[in-house]
């Protein structure tokens, strides 16, 4: 047998495994790294984060994933040389960050990969006719096995293509396994650039489990933070939208689109919820003259109200479903705020209180599903759109 199989194998048959898991999201901030030792599968799973870090990304490195993030008009050498680029550099940090955790990459039993989203195109934002759901997520995983000497899976989204959905979210397939508790009607809400949640209701009944994007969460905010308040990448605290005033007329139009009126399960990208998205909502209201303060009130609240809207939807007013936050954006206490007291029946917590570090969260989902690939047996959702029953990610060996 050659080795790559011997030692694949010799994983397969291990009572606990050390899986990296990897996640670098549509904030550009870092690099999430999430050590995690992974025992049993599909809802026996059991997994504890053993080390956690955000490598932050060097600002020449930002600009380089920034000029092919998200662009329809994206130089097409640079995607190639950034799919290799990415792979590299997450390679050095996750060496990096091991020696920083006096761990030897030996140690690793597997690498789970997201790579970089660099552009999101289902079939409901992209207008083109007879061309099916699409997604990209660079950073090549051969490259990180090939340097970290560690077996690597990625790529987890085109299966989900492949099988009919979005690519996306695919949190419900480690929110399940991970969280899923009888008795209590769940939500595990993200706020990351873009904000989903997974609803995990408490007779545990997979058939209606399901994720779901439901727009703006982080990312409107962060661009015009960038773009106004050069030297800033995001609005610490809520510090500058506490000073401003919500505009009802812009948060109108802002609330005013065709993806927030879908129904679930959705997905969306900052290729439609960005600046252009705002300055068309705000010449829509006549509010291009507002201060900055207001325009940042605004979208705060515009985030607030999609996340609610979606939330309601899912349970109507009277229920009292627990939500478990996790994301950047659970550090901005106006937008928390914002949320109690529009839910003011549901419980709030974070998945701290389910033992697992909410900023690491994203990296855990893709070292769950890593296992699942490994050793999983598939969950079954039941026939319905946007949740296959599948195991995803393509193996990449080190030689
Ligand atoms: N103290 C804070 N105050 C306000 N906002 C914060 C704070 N800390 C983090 N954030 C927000 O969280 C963002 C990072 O969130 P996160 O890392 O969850 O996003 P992501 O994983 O890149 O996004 P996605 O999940 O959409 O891919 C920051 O860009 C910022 O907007
Ligand atoms: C295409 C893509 O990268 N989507 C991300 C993004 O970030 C949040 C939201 O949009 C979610 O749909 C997804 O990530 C999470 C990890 C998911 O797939 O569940």
């Amino acid at each position: 047998m050659n080795s790559n199989w011997k030692q694949l194998f010799e994983i397969l048959q291990k009572q606990e495994r050390l899986i990296i898991g990897l996640m670098s999201g549509t904030s550009l901030d870092g690099l999430d790294i999430a050590l995690c030792s992974v025992k049993g599968s599909g809802p026996a799973t059991k997994l504890k984060v053993l080390e956690f870090t955000t490598v932050p990304y060097a600002e020449e490195f930002k600009r380089e994933v920034k000029s092919v993030f998200s662009r329809r008009d994206a130089d097409l050498q640079m995607v190639c040389l950034m799919n290799e680029k990415i792979g590299l550099q997450h390679a050095a940090l996750i060496l990096e960050t091991l020696k920083g955790w006096g761990r030897s990459p030996s140690e690793i039993d597997v690498i789970a990969s997201h790579g970089q989203t660099i552009f999101h195109a289902p079939a409901s934002l992209h207008d083109l006719k007879d061309y099916p759901n699409g997604t990209l997520q660079i950073g090549d995983g051969d490259h990180i096995a090939v340097k970290t000497g560690i077996i690597t899976i990625a790529d987890f989204r085109q299966k989900h293509l492949a099988a009919g959905g979005e690519g996306a979210p695919l949190a419900v397939y480690g929110d399940y396994l991970l969280f899923s508790k009888a008795g209590e009607d769940r939500i595990m809400l993200n706020i990351g650039g873009i904000a989903n949640f997974t609803y995990l209701p408490a007779d545990q009944d997979a058939s209606k489990v399901f994720s779901t994007d439901v727009g703006p969460g982080n990312t409107m905010m962060d661009q015009y933070i960038q773009q106004q308040y050069p030297g800033l990448y995001y609005d610490e605290n809520g510090a500058i939208a506490s000073k401003g005033q919500v505009n009802g007329d812009l948060l109108t139009a802002l609330l005013t689109n065709e993806f927030l009126d879908a129904d679930f399960p959705k997905t969306t990208g900052p290729e439609l919820f960005n600046l252009h998205y705002l300055s068309a909502a705000q010449q829509r209201s006549d509010t291009l003259n507002l201060r900055k303060e207001d325009v940042l009130a605004t979208l705060c609240a515009c985030s607030a109200k999609v996340i609610l809207t979606a939330i309601l939807k899912c349970f109507g007013t009277g229920a009292t479903p627990y939500i478990y936050m996790s994301g950047g954006g659970m550090h901005n206490p106006l937008l928390v705020e914002l949320l109690k007291s529009g839910l003011p029946n549901a419980q709030f917590r974070t998945t701290d209180d389910l033992e697992i570090n909410p900023d690491a969260k994203e990296a855990v989902l893709f070292a769950v599903l890593a296992n699942e690939t490994l050793v999983g047996e598939k969950t079954n959702f039941g026939d319905r759109e946007g949740v296959p029953s599948i195991r995803m990610g393509k193996i990449c060996l080190p030689d």
